[in-house]
């Protein structure tokens, strides 16, 4: 599966390094960080994470995509910082403003008793102190500045890395909500505590002052799990109204039983536990603290991720209760023959970009289920996926449903308007079912929405822009309805790029057995046995309505059996038809026509009207001849008038409502399967 992609800008390359691999520490490789000096596509990019805001201004970003990231301090500088005598005047210097004072507030939060200046580029005056103080920005301290101490890059704080992983869809359940090195930053810190007793008070008061900027609630206990500090979030997300003395040397495992996380001597760290406190959720860290190889206590450290895994799971009840969330994955498409594997094969290459996609196959092929599982694959999967059916939707309509209108348009129309279709998918895959059945009107519109990516809602002025990825399908021929003029050859064009074709059932009967144990089990308490016979009927059956016709019969055949086995009176009619009309029979009708005429008149004639119907399509005696001279059968209109007349004798095939266009029975495909099969024609 693809990774989401998160373009990293970054003042200079030293911070990109150093926030990549921050990040990387915290996500491993789930997420694909580029540079902006990369080739990319901005359509393809998830998150822009900026280091600071100014770099933001001037550049044209979509703004639905940007953050920027909150900044921590390298806690390990803290230590150079600690030994300043109080009241030290400080140069505080970076390279811009608002980052120089960013910095400022961040160590005047620490508690540090220093006094501040600031310094940057394009700043006339600077204070000459005796200290400057720099995260990394070391070419802009001003010379005549001796000590310099740089405390190197600003990390990203925990909030951002946490926030970068939820807007990125990554499932924070298995995330590394600290990575261990952040812990042990804090753990160093705390042995300097019992190492040096003459320091003992100051850093006590700055151990203090470091927890209490961070976020996350953190315990320290000795190794008789007394608590021997507790920080102020600790506090906040316990929820706790006690005093700090009735907390301080009481035992953890008594106060808060369910932090007491165990774990055995030679594993000192216990990583990212998720539990349950009250009605919080929350994901605990611990860590021994060692000194000489004996363990003298440990540090919990835990963060409240409940308004996370609530605001993760109500982003996905909107989108499922808009029903506008893709139900199936290809675990869902089941078959083992070569060619549904080829075809699954090519899916998985298609899912993972991000071009438009043209599924072409028969009714019931299973269409709509590979266009989710497309989805599915793609970086779009935790955006909505829209469906619209083009055969269904009245050309009146379809206007206003895909493009949405403003508020007034006509009567009976929504206050406030209403979003359209498209806008629905933002962020997303829209499916546009039985494409060829859209007006030529509505084509035109689809057009300008694929190639300009922007809606304007029905009675309005506003331009909408909108991220969608189209996957189209359809079971007619787009490049017949081309040539006739009934579809525009320039959508055609932009919908053919990437093409996947579903075979039919017919063309994948190894599959029916597989997928009739698949299906009984949806459809039946108990699994009834199959008679062979019944078997070979149903392998050898055209299924004109592929894998929906199939469901549908093993639908039919549970209902009516008696106890737990199929028979072949549990079959239903479309199977009595070809019982009755059995290959003898067949072999009479061949015999009968070919007293008639040529049989390769018929079979065209036959094999036309057969692929009609599957199009749901009704054709006149000028489509007959031009099918068949494509073939090279050559008749004029009197000759297929005359051979449909023999064909209509025989009941093969019958004529439509009001005389208009002519249809095939299902004796007329049985003869025509019978004849492909029979070798007596040329297919
Ligand atoms: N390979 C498969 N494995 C399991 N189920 C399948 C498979 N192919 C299709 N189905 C099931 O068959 C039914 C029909 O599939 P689907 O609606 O996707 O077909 P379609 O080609 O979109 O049909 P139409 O052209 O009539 O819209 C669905 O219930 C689908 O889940």
């Amino acid at each position: 599966m693809s990774r989401p992609i998160l373009l990293l800008i970054t003042q200079d390359d030293r911070t990109f390094t150093a926030f990549h691999k921050q990040i990387t520490n915290f996500y491993g490789d789930r997420i694909s960080i580029i540079h902006k000096r990369d080739k990319y596509n901005m359509e393809d990019v998830k998150l822009i994470l900026f280091s600071s805001k100014e770099l933001m201004a001037g550049g044209n970003y979509p703004s639905d995509k940007v953050i920027v990231g909150r900044r921590a301090i390298n806690l390990n500088s803290i230590e150079q910082l600690v030994v300043l005598p109080k009241k030290t005047e400080c140069l505080i210097v970076n390279n811009a403003k608002e980052s120089t004072y960013d910095t400022i507030e961040y160590l005047n939060n620490l508690g540090l008793d220093l006094t501040y200046h600031s310094y940057y580029p394009g700043k006339k005056d600077y204070k000459k102190t005796a200290v400057a103080i720099t995260p990394q920005a070391i070419d802009n301290v001003p010379k005549d500045i001796e000590n310099v101490i740089n405390i190197g890059i600003r990390p990203l704080d925990i909030s951002t890395l946490v926030e970068l992983g939820t807007l990125l869809g990554i499932d924070m359940q298995d995330t590394h909500f600290y990575s261990a090195k952040y812990i042990k930053e804090i753990i160093d810190l705390s042995r300097e505590l019992f190492d040096s007793l003459s320091h003992v008070n100051l850093l006590n008061q700055e151990l203090d002052a470091i927890l209490n900027t961070v976020h996350d609630g953190i315990i320290a206990t000795d190794d008789r799990k007394n608590i021997i500090k507790m920080n102020n979030a600790a506090n906040r997300i316990l929820g706790l109204s006690m005093k700090e003395e009735d907390i301080i040397g009481a035992k953890i495992n008594k106060l808060f039983p369910k932090l007491d996380l165990q774990f055995s001597d030679n594993e000192p760290y216990h990583e990212n536990k998720l539990v349950n406190v009250h009605d919080k959720k929350l994901v605990v860290n611990k860590m021994t603290i060692m000194k000489e190889d004996t363990k003298i206590g440990d540090v919990t450290a835990f963060q409240d991720v409940t308004r996370i895994l609530h605001l993760e799971q109500d982003i996905r009840k909107q989108i499922q209760r808009k029903g506008f969330s893709s139900r199936y994955t290809i675990s869902d498409i089941f078959g083992n023959s070569p060619k549904i594997k080829d075809t699954i094969r090519v899916m998985e290459k298609i899912g993972k970009t991000d071009r438009s996609v043209l599924i072409l196959g028969e009714n019931g092929t299973g269409k709509e289920l590979f266009a989710h599982s497309i989805h599915h694959l793609s970086n779009r999967k935790n955006g909505p996926f829209v469906p619209v059916n083009f055969a269904g939707l009245p050309e009146s309509l379809a206007e206003s449903e895909l493009f949405g209108y403003e508020e007034g348009t006509f009567t009976g129309a929504t206050k406030g308007g209403k979003q359209g279709l498209f806008e629905l998918a933002h962020n997303g895959t829209i499916f546009l079912d039985e494409i060829g059945d859209a007006s030529l009107n509505l084509q035109i519109l689809l057009l300008r929405v694929l190639q300009e990516m922007q809606v304007m809602r029905v009675g309005g002025r506003r331009i909408i822009p909108v991220n969608v990825r189209v996957i189209a399908a359809t079971n007619r021929d787009l490049k017949q309805l081309v040539q006739e003029g009934k579809f525009r050859e320039d959508l055609y064009y932009r919908l053919f790029v990437l093409p996947l074709r579903i075979p039919p059932l017919r063309e994948r009967k190894e599959d029916i057995p597989l997928l009739i144990h698949s299906f009984i089990k949806d459809y039946s308490a108990v699994i009834p046995s199959i008679d062979d016979d019944v078997m070979q009927l149903l392998l050898d059956y055209h299924w004109p309505g592929n894998i929906r016709e199939l469901l549908s019969v093993i639908q039919y055949m549970t209902i009516v059996m008696d106890g737990d086995r199929i028979t072949v009176s549990d079959l239903p009619e479309q199977f009595k038809e070809t019982r009755t009309s059995t290959t003898p029979i067949s072999s009479d009708l061949i015999e009968k026509l070919k007293l008639e005429g040529e049989l390769s008149d018929y079979y065209q004639i036959l094999k036309c009207l057969f692929e009609a119907k599957q199009q749901s399509k009704t054709i006149g005696r000028g489509k007959i001849v031009a099918y068949a001279a494509k073939n090279h059968v050559h008749l004029s209109e009197q000759q297929v008038r005359k051979r449909m007349e023999v064909l209509k004798d025989l009941d093969l095939i019958y004529s439509g409502n009001k005389g208009k266009g002519s249809k095939i029975t299902d004796s007329g495909i049985e003869l025509l399967h019978n004849l492909e099969n029979s070798g007596e024609v040329s297919t």
